[in-house]
């Protein structure tokens, strides 16, 4: 059976990286993708963006909606403290097998719990079945017409509180206009848009951060 572009990316990540080093994970990832295969991680650039919205949050509990092969999880989870969690949903289940063997060689399998599933079916489960009371940091890389519905479900489960931060890709291309109306317009939200481009391509992209006020 020929090998799927996740499972060449995981070997080549295996074969090249260090084990045990996030960062060497992180690169070696980049590498293949700008060099060898397109593929949909966060990328280098807006990762930046990423690494810096995620400092300055100092989350203890963060959520990843579209773990893909585990690159930003790897990435958000090489900069947490040694007790915060990042629980991250993802719901192929063969991508999901890449992003934990990707985690675990990079050595951040402690901080990070994958779980396997529609968002729209986790996220009620999140505070009884994974001990969750509310999230500091949210990271929305999944399909951009859940972006909204899973926002408003994150706040109908009681999961925001006064000050999470969520931060969006993908909000030029492929674009998540309908995600930008609803956030934009609603008076809980203090919004902020970054300027980027498409992972490992010239294409314009940007970032959107939600902060909730409560
Ligand atoms: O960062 C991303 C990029 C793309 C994507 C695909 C094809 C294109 F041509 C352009 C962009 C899809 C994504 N889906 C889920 C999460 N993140 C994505
Ligand atoms: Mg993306």
């Amino acid at each position: 059976m020929d090998q799927s572009k996740e499972q060449r990316i995981l070997n080549f990540v295996l074969q090249n990286a260090v084990r045990g080093d996030p960062q060497s994970v992180v690169d070696t990832i980049d590498k293949y993708c700008s060099q060898k295969e397109w593929a949909m991680n966060v990328g280098d650039e807006k990762g930046l963006i990423l690494d810096k919205i995620l400092e300055e949050a100092k989350p203890s509990t963060s959520l990843e909606l579209g773990t893909y092969c585990g690159y930003s999880a790897v990435r958000m989870a090489r900069l947490l403290k040694p007790s915060a969690r990042l629980l991250t949903i993802e719901f192929n289940p063969k991508f999901a097998a890449i992003a934990k063997q990707i985690i675990e060689f990079a050595g951040v399998q402690e901080k990070v719990k994958i779980l396997e599933g529609p968002s729209e079916e986790i996220i009620p489960q999140l505070k009884k079945k994974h001990e969750v009371d509310t999230l500091d940091f949210v990271f929305l890389d999944h399909w951009k017409e859940r972006y909204t519905p899973d926002t408003i479900l994150l706040q109908e489960c009681g999961l925001l509180r006064k000050g999470t931060v969520i931060l969006a890709d993908n909000i030029i291309c492929p674009g998540a206009p309908e995600f930008i109306n609803y956030i934009r317009n609603n008076s809980h939200f203090v919004c902020t848009n970054y300027p980027s481009h498409l992972e490992y391509m010239k294409v314009k992209d940007a970032m959107e951060k939600a902060v909730f006020l409560g």
